[in-house]
């Protein structure tokens, strides 16, 4: 290569673009303040002592011309004596030494003399014809490099030196990029190639990289040739100051995803492809490829409510929180293998009068000691799917290559007995669930010591060793998420010994339900169960001949106090019941100690009392009402509020609170047009139709009427029952595949009347705009899609119903109370059930 410096005088001014900055405060001597140390100078190697340096001065001016400088390309000391400036401190402090040296232009192939010069803070070599960097290793103080123009092949070949930051090694045979991130302090890497002669064939120049800086602490590249796959980009992701990347004409721009891929994989960027990057790109490119449990959740939910929307009207009334008491729900939250199943299943036998067991569905196998129905629902995939886009679930959750879920009918099922319902999940399905209108009581379920829970999985003989440690290491996941998220859970139970755990649960429920073995109004301790057989003698019914309906044991302790929960969020305190209501449930235990029977108790009597008397009387329900459940309104209390009848309760004198009732006025004014009213057995039922605004269960039912068809406020009861699951499921259909369902069933749908309409409107309007793909959990949702107002593309309304559904809308805007309980704020909460009376 012809060098422009044939003599050597190298001129960075004439070298244009490879200038190399010195912006660092590490050369402050070069920026021409330096003042001159009035001490003697002492240098470190005579050679480096221009005035010592005998040779350099025996030798004249015009002897020196004649000498042959580094002969064979062979670096010499005169050469380097030449080259040497910028007198001043080694790094050590200790020497005056030359901490520049220039050797532009000598046909140089071999610089290993440099290595004696180890105080060198900066060299220029370019024009040579080095192949070689490998000295530069050894110069350990070594800021900044110019070796540009050389015959260099392979990027930074040698050891880095600690603080090297500017590189130039433009015009040189680089043919591949590579891993930098062990130069660790490398800010600026110049690979210009402008009008360099690449020998390369074309197929082998992967990369030619074009450098400008754009800002003094930017390392960036612009790359101009091929760039295909992503993980191209690990080689340059490793690159600590990489600050801004231009892969613009690559053909990596054609993968999906391609700009939150890259944002992902290098999180530092501030500008990519001449853009800007924006904060919530970075939040959307986690969320896409690294999503935290919350979105996944989050997900899940909308998902699930989005899928809903599609369906046909349903109100699961029976779940249907009362103001002042959410349908009361226990879920025991824990790793695998931490009992919580066993504790459910025992709760459920031992209290079977209040609590039921929601059933969960999943498309793992069945284990040989598991029965279909009880343990699970065992299900096919795509029976599993098929109940996802019908709208069936409230959460779903994959673990260990198989998925779970919660039925709304499941809880629904339990919930029209009149019992409190039971479930147990792992935690992500927690986090779904607390997006739900649901409040249940959450029971952390630990085990306490890591070794014994690792024995108890491996003697179950079921897991694989991979499935054992995920397992294990989830447990301290669950440790660390109750630690940072103090309140989450309303309660720990910590034990290796499943029944030492099954009785401080039992403690707890008996508290839960106002229900003790005693009742110590005034001693401190919250109970004086001793042992567990005195607290199931307790609760030994009269009633036990009445198939379902329990009595309850004794009156509840409202004097002692309620057991506090150990992360002191909550309280599983016991309810104030009027005085009037606990006359209404009061009976007799044997020994002739009036004792009361929960609301929850009084309505499924009625209940069973009424089936009882259909199935005495021959009557059959009619398809749609077996369709369009709607039992009556029982929403029963918490089961905190249910019992209880203490003197506290006595107390209070007050009215029973709204328990069981047809719609009241309020409501019924607000549904009437969108109500078909059905009779049986003398009970009215209100079967809502195409959104009831008041109970807010028509947000969701809305939408399904809007998008599939259009319900008339005037339906007929029938005409509404044979909106059949199937007829819908075509018509939910045709909204995923194109949004015909907006011009078909006239968009915002026919329900949604009330305070709720606007809201209704915009759900059925998002979704009569079509989901255009499915959405089921395994396909990923682009979270950009959903803020489309930020200007970012969202092609299809998909995003829109899901960012409606995402964040819905108050049921009730209006509503006073709508902070009334705990979690209002956080969630629409539905409104009361009135009272019948
Ligand atoms: N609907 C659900 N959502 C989320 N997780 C669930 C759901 N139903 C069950 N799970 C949880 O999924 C995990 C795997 O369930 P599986 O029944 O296979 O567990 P297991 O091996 O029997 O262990 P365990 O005794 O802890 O239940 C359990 O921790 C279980 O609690």
């Amino acid at each position: 290569m012809e060098s422009p410096y044939p003599d050597g005088n190298y001129d960075p001014v004439l070298d244009g673009e490879n200038i190399l900055e010195t912006e660092t405060d590490i050369l402050k001597l070069d920026d021409g303040n330096f003042e001159p140390v009035d001490t003697e100078i002492t240098f470190e190697n005579e050679k480096m002592d221009p005035i010592k340096d005998e040779n350099n001065s025996a030798i004249g001016e015009e002897e020196q011309d004649e000498i042959e400088l580094s002969p064979g390309g062979v670096l010499d000391e005169e050469t380097i004596a030449r080259g040497l400036s910028n007198l001043g401190r080694s790094a050590t402090g200790d020497y005056q030494v030359y901490l520049d040296v220039t050797i532009p232009g000598f046909s140089l192939t071999d610089i290993g003399l440099l290595v004696e010069y180890e105080h060198i803070q900066k060299v220029e070599i370019p024009y040579n014809d080095i192949s070689d960097l490998s000295p530069l290793g050894k110069l350990k103080y070594l800021l900044i490099l110019d070796a540009s123009h050389n015959n260099i092949e392979t990027l930074l070949d040698f050891e880095p030196p600690k603080n090297l930051q500017v590189v130039n090694l433009s015009y040189n045979k680089i043919k591949e990029m590579k891993d930098l991130s062990a130069h660790k302090s490398l800010r600026k890497l110049v690979l210009d190639i402008m009008t360099i002669h690449w020998t390369l064939a074309a197929s082998d120049r992967r990369y030619k990289l074009v450098h400008r800086t754009l800002t003094a602490s930017s390392l960036c590249y612009r790359v101009k040739q091929k760039v295909i796959d992503i993980v191209e980009i690990n080689h340059i992701k490793e690159a600590k100051h990489l600050r801004d990347l231009n892969l613009l004409r690559n053909p990596i721009q054609e993968l999906p995803d391609y700009r939150l891929s890259i944002l992902f994989r290098i999180r530092r960027l501030t500008s990519l492809d001449r853009r800007l990057v924006k904060e919530n790109e970075k939040v959307a490119a986690v969320n896409m490829f690294d999503p935290p449990m919350e979105v996944v959740a989050a997900r899940d939910h909308i998902m699930h409510v989005v899928y809903s929307f599609l369906q046909p009207s349903r109100v699961w009334d029976s779940t249907l929180p009362n103001i002042e008491t959410p349908y009361p729900m226990l879920v025991l939250v824990g790793p695998q293998g931490s009992g919580k199943k066993d504790l459910a299943m025992k709760l459920v036998d031992e209290f079977g009068d209040y609590f039921g067991y929601g059933t969960s569905h999943s498309t793992r196998r069945a284990r040989p000691d598991e029965v279909a129905g009880k343990d699970y629902y065992f299900v096919s995939l795509e029976k599993f799917e098929m109940d996802i886009k019908m709208g069936q679930f409230i959460q779903t959750y994959q673990y260990n290559e198989n998925w779970y879920g919660l039925q709304m009918e499941s809880i629904e099922t339990v919930a029209r007995e009149g019992l409190a319902c039971v479930v147990h999940m792992e935690l992500e399905g927690v986090l779904t669930l607390k997006n739900t209108y649901l409040e249940p009581r959450y029971v952390l379920i630990l085990p306490l010591n890591s070794e014994d829970h690792e024995r108890r999985l491996r003697e179950r003989g079921i897991y694989t060793e991979e499935q054992i440690a995920r397992t294990l290491k989830r447990a301290d996941m669950y440790v660390q998420h109750n630690q940072e998220h103090p309140g989450f859970f309303d309660m720990m139970i910590c034990s290796d010994d499943i029944s030492e755990a099954y009785r401080q649960m039992r403690r707890l429920v008996m508290d839960y339900l106002g229900v003790s073995a005693t009742t110590p109004a005034s001693t401190a301790a919250p109970y004086t169960i001793t042992d567990t057989r005195e607290a199931t003698e307790a609760f030994q019914t009269p009633f036990a001949a009445v198939p379902g309906v329990g009595g309850v044991g004794s009156v509840g302790g409202a004097g002692g106090p309620a057991l506090s929960n150990q992360m002191g969020a909550r309280t599983w305190s016991k309810p104030s019941i009027p005085d009037s209501l606990s006359q209404r449930g009061t009976t007799r235990v044997g020994s002739g100690a009036p004792v009361s029977r929960g609301i929850v108790e009084e309505e499924s009597i009625k209940r069973r009392h009424s089936a009882a008397k259909d199935v005495v009387s021959g009557y059959v329900p009619p398809l749609y009402e077996q369709l369009l459940t709607s039992y009556p309104k029982t929403a029963p209390q918490s089961v905190d509020q249910q019992v209880g009848l203490g003197e506290d309760a006595a107390q209070q004198g007050s009215e029973p609170r709204a328990l069981s009732a047809p719609l009241g006025e309020q409501q019924q004014t607000t549904v009437t047009s969108a109500t078909a009213t059905t009779t049986r057995g003398g009970n009215q039922h209100q079967t809502p139709r195409g959104g009831v605004g008041a109970s807010g269960v028509g947000v969701g039912t809305s939408g399904a009427g809007g998008g599939t068809r259009p319900l008339s406020a005037d339906s007929s009861s029938s005409d509404a029952s044979s909106s059949t699951n199937l007829s819908d499921l075509d018509s939910a259909t045709e909204l995923q595949q194109g949004g015909k369902g907006r011009s078909k069933g006239g968009g915002a749908g026919k329900g949604g009347v009330g305070p709720n309409n606007n809201s209704t409107t915009n759900n059925a309007g998002a979704v009569g705009g079509g989901t255009s793909r499915g959405l089921l959990p395994t396909e990923k949702v682009n979270p950009l899609e959903l803020i489309d107002e930020q200007g970012y593309s969202s092609a299809n309304s998909r995003s829109r119903a899901a960012a409606d559904a995402a964040h819905p809308r108050p049921i009730s805007a209006n509503r006073p109370d709508s902070a009334a309980r705990p979690g209002s704020d956080r969630h629409a909460v539905l409104p009361p059930i009135q009272n019948a009376a």
